[in-house]
Formats: structure tokens, C-alpha cells, sequence
């Protein structure tokens, strides 16, 4: 059967090590392509397991870090320094063993925890001041984003039968009901997901591998969060998982190497 052209494409590694030096080099192919295009690199990263995959990046020369804008795919509303933060967690795993300009990172307002709509909106206004003034389009297009894979389907904190898996509209939208604690966060919406250049979602564990089958085998019955990421060609998306992770998918077709 012939694929649509956005179709995920899954990459398979024996282990989260190689996995991890691979994903390094495709970050940096496309960080290559944006800053040869537009003098930047904007990336949105998530928390969980994803900030641990990204150590290719340290000690990588070939890493331009003053041309990468970084933005948070979701974000818990805790303390920058709390250890629910996805960008603690992020500063601990890769920024702090890198020299990237503190400007260049772009957090919650650690001023508006206790107002989650105010908070969600003035994240929004950072995105609208990295990407309207420069794009035209309606929603901001991400070069790079790279999320993770719940063992419920959900990705951001885009939880399975949440309405905001129905959001039309807002880039960033703030939830108080997550299911997995903490319950206050902001997430980007699917529009901007969609909207992307380039998802990457990154998955290893055999935690993930009941998971996996449903979103690339049989997305159109489960609908679930993580199988509603497409980006509309010429955007792509790619799966970057280990074999442990990916031991039950039968019909997504495989491959070993980009
Ligand atoms: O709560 C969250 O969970 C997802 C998945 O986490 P993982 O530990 O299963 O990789 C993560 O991508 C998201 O950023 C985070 O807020």
C-alpha cells in the first residue's frame, strides 16, 4: 500500500546509545539546513525521557548553539528549578554542559504560576514574538520539534479525550485536569505540532511497546494524541525508537538507518 507522503517514518536502533548518536546527527543536519535558510534554529523540547537522548549534542562541535531559539513543547506549572520542571530537567541533562545564551531559552514566567490562563497566554506571546514578526503564516512553523511518547498515547500534555485534543486556534493552551501529576500545565496545540518542519518523537522502553502498535499500525481507530501529530507535507515526522520499544509494531514499515 502506498504511504501518504507524510506518513511517520519509524527508525529503529538496537539500543537507546546508538539511538542517541544518530538523533545528535539528524539535529544537526537540520539545525545546518535552518541556519543556512534563515540564520536561526528554532526547536521545542519536551521532558520525561526525551532531555536524557540528547547527549550526542554535548561536546558537538558541529552544535551551533547561539543560532538555536528553544522553546518547551509542554511545561508543568512549577518553579524553573522544581524537579517537575521539564526545563530543569533539560538544564540538567544538556544546557548546563553547554554554552548556550540564557536568552536563547525560553521558559515559562516563573512570575505567573498562579495565574494558569495569564501564563499560558504570555507563553504564547513569546512564541508570537520569536515567529510573527519574521513568518507570515498563521501558526508559527518550528523547525524542530521533539516530543516523547506517554505510555497512555499522550505527548506534550496532549492527554487521550482531552478537549484540547480539540483546540483550532491558540498556539499554547493551559490545562488544570493532567492526569499524570502535576495537574497545571501549558502545551503547544496539535495546529502548531502540525504546522512543524520537522517532529522527531523519540521512544525506547519495552514500557512503550504496547503503546506503539496503536499510533503507527492502527492510528485511524485509536486516535490517539501521539497519532494525530502529522504535519502537512512538505513537514515530516520521524519515530527514533529501539528495538525493545518497537517490538509489537507489524505493519509500520522499519528502518534501520536514515
Ligand atoms: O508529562 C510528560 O510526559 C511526556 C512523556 O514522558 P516520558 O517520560 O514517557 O518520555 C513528555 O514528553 C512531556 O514533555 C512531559 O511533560
Amino acid at each position: 500500500m502506498r504511504q501518504p507522503p507524510n506518513a511517520p517514518v519509524l527508525v529503529s536502533f538496537p539500543s537507546s546509545a546508538e539511538l542517541s548518536e544518530d538523533l545528535a546527527s539528524y539535529i544537526v543536519k537540520a539545525q545546518k539546513e535552518s541556519v543556512e535558510k534563515k540564520g536561526r534554529f528554532t526547536v521545542a523540547l519536551s521532558g520525561g525521557s526525551l532531555p536524557k537522548q540528547l547527549k550526542g549534542l554535548k561536546d558537538n562541535p558541529a552544535v551551533k548553539w547561539d543560532k538555536w531559539q528553544v522553546f518547551y513543547a509542554d511545561e508543568r506549572v512549577v518553579p524553573l528549578d522544581h524537579p517537575d520542571s521539564n526545563h530543569n530537567l533539560c538544564v540538567t541533562e544538556l544546557f548546563q554542559h553547554v554554552h548556550i545564551p540564557p536568552e536563547n531559552i525560553h521558559t515559562i514566567d516563573p512570575t505567573l504560576l498562579d495565574d494558569l490562563e495569564e501564563l499560558s497566554d504570555a507563553y504564547e506571546k513569546e512564541l508570537i514574538r520569536e515567529f510573527a514578526q519574521r513568518d507570515s503564516a498563521r501558526f508559527p512553523v518550528f523547525d524542530l520539534i521533539l516530543l516523547g511518547l506517554g505510555p497512555d498515547g499522550h505527548t506534550c500534555s496532549l492527554f487521550p479525550g482531552h478537549e484540547l485534543l480539540r483546540e483550532t486556534d491558540r498556539w499554547v493552551a493551559p490545562l488544570d485536569d493532567s492526569p499524570k501529576p502535576p495537574p497545571k500545565r501549558i502545551t503547544l496545540t496539535l495546529p502548531v505540532l502540525n504546522h512543524a518542519s520537522r517532529v522527531v518523537f523519540v521512544a525506547t522502553g519495552e514500557n512503550k511497546a504496547e503503546m506503539l502498535p496503536l499510533i503507527l499500525d492502527e492510528p485511524e481507530e485509536y486516535k490517539l494524541p501521539a497519532s494525530l501529530v502529522r504535519p502537512a507535507h512538505p513537514g515530516s515526522v520521524y519515530w527514533f525508537v529501539d528495538n525493545a520499544a518497537c517490538a509489537k509494531v507489524q505493519f509500520h514499515k522499519t528502518i534501520l538507518k536514515l
